[in-house]
């Protein structure tokens, strides 16, 4: 979820970074300008582009902690993270760095920080801090007593702060903290020993494990459902979804009484508009790379290298990866070389003409994906058809799951949802959620639509399978499998969409991904297309959140054009 974390001093040397996802240098520079030589506010974070930027100081060795993250994500464990690693850093190069402040040749500080990083992320999962009205919180001098007599099980922000206040609050006797060694991998919550939990106190949680395949894996004792689910559903408001909806907008053209929507093979215009959405105003009105091929001179491979290059850097900057904005470039490379330029229109217009071809047999399918053409084949074998949809955390699956059963649903489809990610608390209830206000949307047209969940902890592969078992004997045309989020390089998570595809057999297999992923979306793409195992490949992609990238929407052209290859690119 993080794209990138740095530990730098105050110079600009980095003595040990972490990059999940490439970012633009301009991030790291603009903190160094904006943050360090033109304002000294007192704020440590900031955003720039679509990116949020926070850090911490230390002051005595002259170090600068930085994490940069997607602007749009609510990481709740960033402070802690911050913390933590300022503190296990200091804890281990310390020393070495009052001696010598120059860059750390032995810095071996990946594992401590991906250890941090996995328990804090996987604590905020499990327990996501609540959100308290800001006229409701305490003083600090109230949360300091409050803290010191009520005993109280601590998240890490809450024990951070306890923390934070027993040092700036005024001391009223006694010993201030203790001079015990901390361990690298201990929260504050821990190490501040005596101060944060007292003996005979309640302990503080044990994490909850996972095994590979999503099961819960109970430690201990910990027999417990994690299933909060039961019951809640009165307090679910369903009430209001007809009202949200605008009636009066039409929801599609009805051909042969089947509800469709748009293909892009209708749509003369779609490579267009991608490529209006790949180039800005100006690069459309001018083309303005190839400004100076103009006047009957015979173009060579020279003469055209530095437009070429300029044209890969504004692809790369509208999110094409570097390989796809490559070929791209080859292609007008191409057709330009040994011509001898007519006017500058001409050039123009070829360049233009060029890309649009590229674009169309880069985004056009190898085989078309008729959804409810296929529905129907597959009813004839008396079994529903199987979507599922995959994905890393928060893209959108359940989102886009959603708009697909209500498409369905005007098909006068019977619907059954499952409800597969038991992993995220809340995502049961969600789904609740999205089925209950499709049921009032959609019952007026005679589709019908049911949610099928076995609560939380479960293995998943299992779950999508009963749900099939069940759909099949209650005649439901689709189930819609709804996934666990996943980052693409935790191999442990990765590991059970095999046994998912191998058990649930899904009929397709969909990946959603969001636009504004930039060039990371093809590793994801074929992180996820390649733990499917041998026997099976994503089915297609669903590109989500396009509304918040404005035109930067070259992700979808890498991630088809990476996975799917096409003669266009020869992979
Ligand atoms: N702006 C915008 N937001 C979207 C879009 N699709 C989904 N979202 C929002 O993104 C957030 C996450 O959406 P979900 O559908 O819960 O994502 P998910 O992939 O199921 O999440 P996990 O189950 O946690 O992995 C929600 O707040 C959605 O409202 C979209 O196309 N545009």
């Amino acid at each position: 979820m993080l794209d990138a974390f740095s530990i730098l001093t105050e110079g600009g040397i980095v003595l040990w970074s972490r990059t999940f996802v490439p970012i633009s240098s301009r991030i790291i520079n603009s903190l160094i300008c904006d943050k360090f030589i033109e304002s000294h506010s007192g704020d440590k974070s900031f955003t720039k582009d679509s990116y949020s930027v926070k850090y911490e100081l230390a002051n005595e060795l002259g170090l600068i902690f930085v994490v940069v993250y997607q602007s749009l994500l609510q990481l709740s464990f960033i402070d802690d993270l911050l913390e933590n690693v300022k503190r296990m850093f200091l804890k281990l190069y310390g020393t070495e760095l009052k001696k010598n402040k120059g860059p750390l040749p032995e810095c071996k500080f990946d594992y401590y920080f991906d250890k941090k990083l996995e328990e804090l992320e996987e604590f905020g999962r499990i327990r996501p801090t609540p959100v308290t009205k800001v006229d409701a919180l305490p003083t600090p001098e109230q949360k300091y007593e409050e803290n010191h007599t009520n005993s109280v099980e601590l998240t890490p922000t809450q024990a951070l702060e306890r923390l934070r206040l027993r040092h700036s609050a005024p001391r009223r006797g006694g010993r201030r903290g203790g001079s015990r060694k901390i361990s690298p991998f201990e929260s504050p919550a821990q190490s501040s020993g005596d101060e944060a939990i007292k003996p005979g106190k309640k302990p503080a949680k044990k994490m909850r494990k996972w095994a590979v395949d999503g099961a819960m894996q109970d430690e201990d004792d910990d027999n417990k459902p994690l299933d909060f689910s039961e019951g809640n559903t009165s307090s679910i408001n369903t009430s209001s979804a007809n009202q949200m909806v605008d009636h009066s907008r039409e929801w599609g053209s009805t051909t042969n009484g089947e509800f469709v929507l748009k293909d892009l093979g209708e749509d003369d215009d779609f490579t267009a508009s991608i490529l209006d959405a790949t180039a800005d105003d100006k690069t459309i009105e001018s083309f303005g790379f190839f400004k100076s091929f103009i006047g009957g001179k015979q173009i060579s491979t020279e003469s055209l290298q530095p437009a070429l290059e300029k044209m890969r850097e504004h692809l790369m900057k509208k999110n094409v990866a570097k390989g796809i904005a490559d070929h791209l470039c080859e292609s007008v490379e191409k057709i330009l070389i040994d011509q001898k330029t007519g006017n500058f229109q001409t050039i123009k217009n070829k360049v233009r003409q060029t890309m649009q071809d590229s674009l169309r047999r880069i985004l056009t399918p190898g085989s078309t994906i008729d959804v409810l053409r296929e529905i129907r084949q597959v009813r004839r074998e008396l079994r529903p058809f199987a979507i599922s949809f995959v994905g890393v955390n928060g893209v959108g699956k359940s989102t886009n799951l959603s708009k697909v059963a209500f498409f369905l649903l005007q098909n006068k489809l019977k619907i059954l949802i499952a409800a597969c990610d038991t992993f995220r608390s809340g995502a049961v209830e969600q789904l609740r959620v999205h089925v209950s206000n499709l049921k009032e949307l959609t019952e007026r047209e005679g589709g019908r639509i049911e949610l099928f969940d076995r609560g939380y902890g479960k293995d998943a592969a299992t779950i999508a399978k009963d749900a099939v078992d069940f759909a099949t004997k209650e005649d439901f045309d689709v189930v819609l499998i709804d996934t666990a989020g996943r980052r693409h390089s935790d191999q442990r998570l990765m590991g059970s969409l095999e046994k998912f595809a191998s058990l649930a057999k899904p009929d397709l297999i969909l990946m959603v991904a969001e636009a504004l992923v930039g060039t990371d979306s093809v590793a994801q793409a074929q992180n996820f297309n390649n733990a499917l195992g041998t026997n099976r490949r994503l089915d297609g992609f669903v590109i989500s959140k396009c509304d918040t990238v404005g035109d930067m929407v070259g992700t979808m052209i890498s991630m088809v054009a990476d996975v799917y290859g096409s003669e266009e690119t020869g992979r």
